[in-house]
């Protein structure tokens, strides 16, 4: 045993026997009887070197079956936990309630080093078998606990900086713990901070997905807070009967436990009838409304999300392009803080529950499709479809049967079976334009009648079908200029735009910082976590993006796919990306011109594409169908290989 160990023996033995320890740093009186519960009730002998019991295989599995919710959430936590403490060395853990390591995020650099001290999956990390650490001791405390380095039982483990926070159920049940360690000399102050906030967002999601098929009451004292981590969340019965309620709630209310307002009608909390606030939310358009407390007065902000229907198909975590969580946080999920967004997602939900159109403007890949389907998602139309339709990448022949359908038979190549246009598929939910700007003018006519008429008649059908669908423009173009040039048709352009909104470019947004690493968190999620490093993190803050989010998400996930190691620096940048197409360097404009060093595969690239440009005399919807390419592609092809239009302004 080193010095250091026999020193912090006798130390423990000392601090526990004579319970004085004076001047000592561990004697915080809850570490002192941790102590004392390791040295007498569970006989643990502090220089004891034994190996890190770990639970077999199906064991494990089973234990992370129990907490399969649980761990579905903080995994999405652990890894935003993990980017905000990445380079110092920590390691992020979930635990049950038994003190089993369920799952590991850790920083590469300390990972061998952790396994060693037994941070691993499946190690058992109960007090009654480490000794006094973050996890166990948390465990038996029930509260959030640092403990660091020779405040630890095991002299083993003394190398160790925990920092731990429990997760508790809806009903008050303790079923784990998040733990941040590493093996740094310094105690992060704000470490224990940032796990109990971690802790507080995986309880609130988790209640929030328990209890999505029954009304949610969302309150906070400060209206701006309705929707954060620190909000109170009541789930209620139909009736208004309280089924459960998150710690946020029980605080703000000053309530102990669940059980003192389960079971009890939200009347006798609030000076509100039940229904009397869902009618006043619907009208408010899910603006927080104010209500009073009963017992104090106090007043509150509330807002109540209505069920998700549960026949409603299970919107997957991750798909393809797009990820969103639940609704109907899923507005919220869309930026960080940068104010033009934020301003969007507040207007979206004062008109959200009316009939209103939006009309969503932006550069191409700014979100403009995802923002539609958070509306949907978060709308009482979320159980219905979403369907969207992009009108620059159908063949303009194909575009009137792909929204109106057609019965079998209508034209040659038609389906026998014939097929129910998009139009009618959207009925009762959301029907998506994108490239509005892009829709023939013959067919501007019929779709305005259609919307006027709000009802449609199949093509080749004789009766027309009763239509209710909440309609969502998008454009990268200006439609003015289009009305202008006669392309676009004034009536149907006022028709459309009940709410137009902006999606902000990348390059201008403010939390472009905070949407790189969590795009990067959710790109690796599948994998080991991956950091960016900070010289990393400026280059990419300063590209100029001209595909934006979508470029953004390609490149990230192109980087995470060929990584060498789980910390990217500069090294794993792209040469594209690496001289020259910042906003603020000196190549600013000049980088987007033919100054930008192609590669040879994209100088051939290049050629072949101008030479069929060329040939179709810069017809773009002709050169896209000759490519089989949808003409956003091919604008992004065009950006991206440095190609300008003979006449710039034709090019968006
Ligand atoms: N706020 C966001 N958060 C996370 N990812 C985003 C966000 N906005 C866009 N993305 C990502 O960028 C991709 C492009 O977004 P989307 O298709 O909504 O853009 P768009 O503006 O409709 O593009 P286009 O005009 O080319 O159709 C999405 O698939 C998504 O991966």
């Amino acid at each position: 045993m080193s010095n250091c160990a026999v020193e912090h023996v006798r130390r423990v033995r000392s601090v526990v026997l004579d319970r004085a320890g004076a001047g000592h740093p561990a004697t915080g009186s809850r570490i002192t009887r941790s102590w004392i519960r390791c040295l007498n009730e569970y006989q643990l002998d502090p220089g004891a070197c034994v190996e890190p019991q770990v639970v077999a295989p199906v064991e494990l599995r089973e234990r992370q079956e129990r907490l399969a919710e649980v761990q579905e959430v903080a995994k999405v936590e652990m890894a935003n936990l993990y980017q905000q403490l990445a380079g110092s060395g920590y390691a992020i853990m979930l635990t049950d309630r038994e003190g089993v390591l369920l799952n590991y995020f850790g920083d590469p650099a300390f990972t061998h080093a952790a396994s060693r001290s037994g941070l691993m999956q499946g190690a058992i990390w109960s007090e009654r078998v480490q000794g006094t650490n973050g996890m166990g001791t948390c465990l038996v405390e029930r509260r959030p606990i640092s403990v660091h380095q020779d405040e630890h039982f095991l002299s083993r483990n003394i190398g160790l900086s925990c920092a731990a926070a429990p997760i508790f159920d809806h009903e008050g049940e303790l079923v784990g713990v998040l733990d941040a360690s590493g093996e740094s000399r310094l105690a992060q102050q704000h470490t224990l901070a940032l796990v109990s906030m971690s802790v507080q967002m995986i309880e609130n999601r988790v209640f929030l997905h328990r209890f999505r098929h029954d009304f949610i009451l969302r309150f906070h004292n400060r209206p701006e807070f309705v929707g954060t981590l620190n909000e109170g969340a009541i789930a209620l019965t139909a009736a208004g009967t309280v089924l459960a309620a998150t710690r946020g709630a029980l605080l703000q209310l000053g309530y102990t436990t669940p059980a003192e307002i389960v079971g009890r009608d939200i009347s006798q909390l609030f000076n509100i009838t039940f229904p009397g606030l869902v009618d006043s939310t619907v009208r408010r358009a899910y603006h927080p409304v104010p209500i009073f407390e009963v017992r104090s007065s106090a007043r509150f902000f509330a807002v109540v999300f209505q069920p998700v229907a549960a026949a409603a198909p299970r919107r997957p975590v991750r798909c393809a392009e797009s990820v969103l969580p639940d609704a109907p946080d899923a507005l919220a999920a869309l930026h960080f803080g940068d104010p033009a967004m934020a301003a969007n997602v507040t207007t979206a939900r004062r008109v959200m529950e009316r009939n209103v159109s939006f009309v969503l403007l932006g550069e191409t890949g700014t979100g403009k499709e995802m923002f539609a389907r958070a509306v949907h998602a978060g709308g009482s139309r979320a159980a219905r479809p979403f369907v969207a339709i992009n009108c620059a990448s159908i063949p303009e022949t194909l575009i009137e049967s792909e929204l109106f359908g057609y019965r079998s038979g209508a034209f040659t190549g038609a389906s026998k079976d014939g097929q129910r246009g998009k139009l009618l598929q959207a009925n009762g939910g959301t029907l998506f334009l994108d490239e509005i700007g892009d829709m023939p003018v013959s067919l501007q006519a019929r779709l305005l009648r259609v919307l006027e008429e709000r009802e449609v008649v199949p093509l080749g059908g004789e009766t027309p079908v009763r239509l209710d669908i909440r309609l969502i423009s998008a454009t990268h173009c200006d439609l003015l200029q289009k009305i202008e040039a006669g392309q676009f048709r004034e009536d149907l352009y006022y028709r459309l735009q009940g709410v137009t909104l902006t999606m902000p470019p990348l390059r201008e947004r403010a939390d472009r910082r905070a949407l790189i690493r969590h795009l990067a968190a959710q790109e690796s999620d599948e994998g080991a976590p991956v950091v960016l490093d900070e010289p990393l993190l400026a280059a990419l803050e300063h590209q100029r993006w001209p595909g934006n989010v979508r470029e953004l998400r390609h490149l990230l996930r192109t980087m995470v796919a060929l990584r060498e190691a789980d910390r990217l620096t500069l090294r794993d940048l792209p040469p594209q990306y690496r001289a020259g197409r910042t906003v603020t360097g000196p190549l600013t404009d000049a980088a987007e011109g033919p100054g930008t060093p192609l590669n040879p595969l994209e100088s051939a690239e290049r050629d072949a594409l101008l030479r069929e440009l060329q040939r179709l005399q810069w017809n773009m919807s002709g050169v896209a169908r000759q490519l089989n390419i949808s003409r956003n592609t091919l604008y992004r092809k065009l950006q991206r290989l440095n190609i300008d239009h003979p006449d710039k302004s034709t090019v968006h």
